[in-house]
């Protein structure tokens, strides 16, 4: 189906059908049974409503220290590989030779939300961030270059991919509420979020 582009954020809806929804799902289970999700401290000391953890070279984290890419989970364990299902997305909607060095993966529970950031922790945003939404659905608001501009929200279900390329890759994005129980996908409902992202050169983090 063609995508749907929203303030140069392009959204396919629909992308992935439920059986290869409940496949990265899996996927994702194995990951956090390696790498189990955490629940970080923004650097100024506010527990994110989120749970994170990450597959790849790289995860994100954050903590008192700031924000930034790490090779080891908090534990000290490494971060399990991507899952191959997830990198085949990837190549199918971006047709890059590159590989991602991240999968950030969130964890929505009831009452999650994301405020208004741009994804910046990385060293070369010539690269598109690609997101994966799986579970309930979720508002998703889309803003330009400037923090406080005009924004478009849309809600996004479960199987619907984001690519955040070229004019998008630097506009600010969150999330603003679930509707929790919406989808039957995850056990405990909720939502889990992938973004699929290329961090190398590191940016030096002090952005954001
Ligand atoms: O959950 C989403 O849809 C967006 C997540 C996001 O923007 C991020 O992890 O940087
Ligand atoms: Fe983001």
């Amino acid at each position: 189906m063609a995508p749907v582009t929203v303030r140069d954020f392009v959204v396919f809806q629909g992308y992935l059908d439920r059986s290869a929804q409940a496949a990265m799902v899996e996927d994702i289970r194995q990951v956090a049974s390696v790498a189990p999700f955490v629940q970080p401290q923004t650097p100024s000391g506010r527990k994110m409503s989120v749970r994170m953890t990450s597959a790849g070279r790289l995860g994100w984290v954050t903590d008192r220290r700031g924000y930034r890419y790490e090779a080891t989970h908090p534990s000290g364990v490494e971060w399990p590989p991507i899952p191959s299902a997830i990198l085949k997305l990837w190549q199918d909607v971006t047709s890059l030779d590159r590989t991602p060095d991240c999968c950030l993966v969130n964890y929505y529970g009831e009452g999650a939300r994301m405020g208004m950031h741009r994804d910046h922790d990385e060293g070369d945003f010539s690269w598109p961030v690609v997101s994966v939404s799986l579970g309930d659905e979720a508002l998703f608001r889309m803003g330009g270059s400037e923090r406080g501009g005009k924004t478009e929200s849309i809600w996004l279900k479960s199987g619907d991919v984001v690519v955040m390329g070229g004019p998008a890759r630097l506009k600010y994005h969150g999330v603003d509420r679930l509707r929790f129980g919406s989808s039957t996908l995850l056990p405990r409902g909720g939502r889990i979020n992938l973004t699929l992202r290329v961090v190398s050169p590191p940016a030096d983090g002090s952005g954001h």
